[in-house]
């Protein structure tokens, strides 16, 4: 595959092969200084003392400056080519997503992006609720990153307990029950419900969730649009709770994975509506690095299509709500899992994981015969004011380890 080589430091010189389907080529080399569609690791201030320049003469600092901003342009136009050709590349597979707000082409350039530039209405505000977010993740890793540097986090994941089998769980649990194996989503609200729960207990939840026979859980980890936390997957994994943990985030960069480890996640959501292929390759090559389960999240059969033909994939969700635009309908896990997309799945024995809007054992039963092995569910059982019993309610049947199903 030809494409964009995702940057593995900041600093370092990227080299920069790029075919888009609209003819541009480019071959060359641009040295990353910020990053860039967050796949570059992190940002360097320059080094540089100020009481260096002190020291020189004004002359020579006149000079520098003027010789530096020209290369610090050209470095900018260099950056702002590489987001746009990321910007085709993911255009050409089908994402709507855009990564970041566009921004206005740099002084002094002049090549191919310039007209499609000028055609940019309102280029400036998001499309729709997903590109918010994305657009906010890409600041609030960078702030993050600040604070918990790589280094610091890579240390703590080798130090961190071995992750516990997020797949083989949900096999297993497939297997014990005869029903999809069920991953309870630990979530207090989100953009299109509102608040689910008032008094949200994440650790009281996830424990009851456990009892009801819960495979493995899902915790939202995002703070400002589903009232999450990083902190709720620290405290559920340190109560004791045994259920394999996802960490439900938006991952838009690879620091996002090492985070989630060093936090106790042992799997981690990816969006196809907002990640090229790619940069899945990518972030599933850094999750087999660090023992994580990757669940790859597709919406359309255009993503469900993109996904089969990535290698290394073990658990395919299909979301029945739109992130886009809401709209939640169970018959697209069925839609998905039709024909030569099915035909694929089921000859590379992946578990597809039916997701959002399941409330009844008749829902259930619906996903199940459609093809699915798995269930992701959050509302109709958060709601319960006992999750326990919630979750007998869904399958309409105890699947606790308690009760002997056959
Ligand atoms: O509460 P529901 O309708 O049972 O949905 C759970 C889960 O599928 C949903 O929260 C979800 C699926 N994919 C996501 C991606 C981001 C945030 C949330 C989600």
């Amino acid at each position: 595959m030809e494409g964009l080589v995702p940057v593995k430091s900041a600093g370092q010189r990227l080299p920069v092969r790029v075919v888009s389907p609209s003819l541009y080529r480019c071959i060359g080399s641009v040295s990353i200084r910020r990053s860039v569609s967050g796949f570059a690791m992190d940002r360097r201030i320059d080094s540089r003392s100020p009481s260096l320049f002190a020291i020189r003469s004004q002359q020579t600092d006149l000079k520098e400056s003027l010789a530096s901003s020209s290369v610090e342009n050209d470095l900018r136009i260099k950056e702002w080519e590489v987001e746009m050709y990321q910007n085709e590349i993911a255009i050409s597979q089908g994402i709507r997503i855009r990564r970041k707000p566009p921004s206005k082409a740099p002084l002094g350039y002049s090549g191919p992006f310039e007209l499609r530039l000028h055609d940019e209405q309102d280029a400036d505000s998001p499309s729709n609720i997903l590109e918010e977010i994305t657009w906010y993740k890409d600041e609030e890793v960078s702030r993050m990153k600040e604070l918990n540097p790589l280094e610091a986090l890579k240390k703590a994941v080798e130090n961190a307990p071995p992750t516990r089998d997020f797949v083989g769980a949900l096999r297993m649990a497939h297997q014990r029950t005869g029903f999809p194996g069920l991953i309870a989503e630990v979530k207090k609200a989100s953009p299109s419900r509102g608040i689910l729960k008032e008094n949200f207990d994440p650790v009281e939840i996830a424990q009851a969730y456990e009892r009801g026979g819960a495979a493995c859980l899902s915790v939202l980890t995002d703070q400002k649009y589903f009232k999450g936390g990083f902190e709720n997957l620290e405290a559920i994994r340190s109560a004791g709770v045994k259920c394999p943990l996802l960490c439900k985030e938006f991952v838009v960069d690879p620091w996002q994975i090492y985070y989630a480890r060093a936090k106790g996640a042992d799997a981690v959501l990816l969006i196809a509506a907002v990640l090229t292929d790619l940069e899945i390759a990518y972030l599933l090559e850094i999750c087999k690095k660090l023992g994580l389960s990757a669940l790859v999240e597709v919406h359309d059969e255009r993503e469900m299509g993109r996904v089969l033909g990535i290698e290394g994939i073990e658990l395919v969700g299909i979301n029945n709500r739109s992130l886009e635009t809401f709209k939640v309908d169970i018959s697209n896990t069925k839609k998905l899992l039709e024909g030569e997309h099915g035909r694929q799945i089921r000859e590379k024995d992946m578990i597809v994981v039916g997701e959002s809007g399941l409330f009844t054992p008749d829902d259930i039963a619906y996903v199940q015969t459609a093809g699915v092995k798995a269930v992701l569910v959050g509302e109709s059982i958060v709601k319960q004011s006992d999750p326990e019993k919630g979750i007998a309610g869904l399958f309409g049947k105890n699947i606790s380890h308690k009760n002997r199903l056959t």
